[in-house]
């Protein structure tokens, strides 16, 4: 009972949407059965039909259109429980929906709002969004697509003026969208305004033909994430109705009159592009659930395997290979829930630290995932290398979510900028505030036996403590600091840690009721102690002497056996509750899923 009420608590919203939607997958096999096995057609076909059938039962009414959070929280809940099966499904429906539908519903008019969505919603239109380009990634600022107004026709002329300036990437391009958020340089008489959001169709209707002056490739095949049609498109001189400029943030008169109610070209340019930070936490619980499908495939293996008359869960190694990705995942996944919950609250102003955790954990899950994947791969040894066993084509599906809506370490770059920026200024002012106010008091010493939270917090912050000044002495600058990139990094991974552990020990405080507290507070420890005996920064920020590493080394290994031991980890696992249709053979009676007989 506690366990299932830990599942819900994990799901954090809509535990019975989610269940009836893994029911519809398992009442209807023939469409929503894991296929790992087709090439790039098959798999934007089968992609376009499983998205048909979620429309036609309705699972998406209301859920674009309405003004109710709740509704929009339905949507992710759905699209969420769409990736434990087909991620290409998820990021083409996220594309429209969450990308193309968020660029209008953020940066649109009450009007346009009004136009567009009802059409997104009934599926008359695909949308897409356009914001890299071939020569710009990373550096959104460096795009080159133009929108120039022409005050006679009324109209802006949106133009690709090189090949590199091509959008490049663009999920849904390549056969179905129609409609595209374009994010192009605004020139107003002559003038250059900054990045704009606009509507233009680029093809006459879903899957059919680009309109005139339309230019659109396909991407191609690619080795993950198939079933997305990314495409590349080029404008060439496409005239479009001034009524599609996304107008909310500025406005362009009829008579070719520019005005904006932001003051900056920079806060301009964040609240443009702030769709992408629900993409971002989207990204999160990808990373999270697909570790969640990963370690209940390699975990119930293992447990199942002999190797040299051993169980092999019961070897040392594999509890340090798997146990560190099922401790992360929950202690992830309980900081990440308040955010999306935040993000969906009217009226939100997404403030620094929500940014640097959003940004933050979007890398460090991520790049948790990446390993967790591999590792469950390698885990299972040869099995690990069939499909049917789904860890590997996980992998290769889930891959992108390291580059896409923000490169990791630029992602983890922003998490850096802030928090030097903080750091400069507490050396000026005399006095640190915020999330770096213990760095006026003086360092605590650490307990002997490194065997709870504090321990943990108290080594992230002293990692902190220890990095800032060798990054930023104190007579530097900022820009000397960006120069030492490396250690720059570090340090925004050091601070994104440290607010990690701090949050997840909040809600361990503050949630009442929460469920299964004691699983929670041990994966919090073997988690912290996972990252810190992996660490280097630990000991070259001063923060750990040799001894005390070997005493985290120790505990850490005691507490990997105490939670299988205990019962913990077979609690998580059922507590992630994939359901066995999307497991895997291994997962069952393996030896007569490959007997003779069945041949
Ligand atoms: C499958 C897929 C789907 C996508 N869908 C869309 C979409 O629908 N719409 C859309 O607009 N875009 C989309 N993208 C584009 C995606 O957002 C970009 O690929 C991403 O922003 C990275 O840009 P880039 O590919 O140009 O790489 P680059 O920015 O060139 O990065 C290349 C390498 O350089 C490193 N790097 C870059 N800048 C820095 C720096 N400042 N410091 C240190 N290292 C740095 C990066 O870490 C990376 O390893 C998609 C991409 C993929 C692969």
């Amino acid at each position: 009972m506690e366990v299932l009420r830990l599942s819900e608590h994990l799901a954090g919203h809509h535990f019975e949407n989610r269940n009836e939607m893994f029911a519809l997958f398992e009442r209807e096999p023939e469409l929503f059965r894991p296929r790992h096995d087709l090439g790039m057609r098959e798999s934007r076909e089968l992609l376009m039909r499983r998205w048909e059938r979620l429309h036609e039962l309705g699972y998406f009414k209301n859920t674009i259109t309405s003004r109710n959070p709740e509704d929009h929280l339905r949507r992710i809940a759905m699209s969420e429980t769409c990736e434990y099966l087909d991620h290409s499904l998820s990021v083409k429906m996220g594309v429209n929906y969450g990308l193309f539908g968020g660029a209008v519903a953020g940066l649109g008019t009450e009007e346009q709002r009004d136009y567009w969505l009802p059409k997104v919603e009934r599926k008359e239109i695909i949308g897409c969004y356009g914001l890299s380009e071939l020569g710009a990634g990373s550096n959104v600022r460096g795009i080159r697509t133009t929108a120039t107004y022409d005050p006679g026709s009324r109209s802006f002329v949106l133009h690709t003026p090189t090949d590199g300036a091509q959008k490049y990437w663009i999920g849904g391009a390549a056969e179905s969208a129609c409609h595209c958020s374009v994010f192009a340089y605004l020139i107003v008489d002559r003038k250059r305004r900054g990045i704009h959001g606009f509507v233009v169709q680029i093809r006459d209707s879903i899957g059919g033909s680009p309109v005139h002056g339309v230019t659109i490739a396909d991407c191609g095949d690619k080795w993950g994430l198939n079933g997305v049609d990314n495409g590349r498109i080029w404008f060439d001189r496409v005239k479009i109705p001034r009524s599609n400029m996304l107008m909310k943030l500025s406005q362009v008169s009829e008579d070719g009159h520019y005005t904006s109610i932001v003051q900056s070209e920079n806060e301009l340019f964040g609240r443009t592009l702030a769709p992408l930070t629900s993409g971002r936490v989207s990204i999160i619980f990808s990373a999270l659930n697909e570790m969640k499908v990963g370690t209940s495939i390699a975990i119930p293996y293992a447990k199942s395997r002999q190797v040299f008359d051993k169980e092999l869960m019961s070897v040392q190694t594999h509890r340090h290979r798997l146990l560190p990705y099922v401790c992360g995942t929950l202690v992830m996944n309980i900081v990440a829930n308040p955010l999306k919950l935040r993000l969906y609250e009217s009226g939100l102003v997404i403030s620094k630290k929500f940014h640097v955790l959003s940004a933050g954990l979007k890398a460090l899950s991520t790049w948790e995932m990446e390993r967790c994947l591999q590792e469950c791969r390698e885990a299972c040894g040869g099995q690990g290398m069939l499909s049917e066993n789904r860890v590997g084509p996980l992998l290769s599906e889930f891959n992108v979510t390291t580059t896409f809506e923000g490169d990791n370490h630029v992602m983890v770059q922003q998490a850096s900028k802030v928090v030097v920026s903080m750091y400069m200024e507490g050396l000026k002012q005399g006095e640190f505030s915020g999330d770096l106010d213990f760095l006026n008091r003086e360092e605590l010493p650490l307990q002997a036996e490194p065997n709870d939270m504090s321990f943990i917090l108290e080594l992230m912050r002293r990692r902190v403590r220890g990095l800032l000044p060798a990054l930023v002495p104190t007579s530097g600058t900022r820009e000397a600091a960006e120069k030492e990139l490396v250690l720059f990094e570090e340090v925004g991974t050091a601070f994104c840690d440290l607010l990690i552990f701090e949050s997840f020990e909040k809600e361990l405080n503050d949630s009442a009721g929460l469920p299964c507290k004691d699983l929670l507070m041990k994966a919090g420890l073997i988690y912290g102690l996972s990252r810190i005996d992996r660490d280097s920064t630990f000991s070259r920020s001063g923060a750990l002497s040799s001894d005390a590493s070997w005493s985290v080394r120790r505990t850490y290994m005691k507490e990997l056996d105490r939670f299988v031991e205990s019962g913990m980890m077979d609690s998580a696992i059922e507590a992630f509750r994939v359901p066995d249709f999307l497991k895997a053979p291994i997962c069952g009676d393996w030896l007569s899923h490959n007997a003779k007989a069945r041949l």
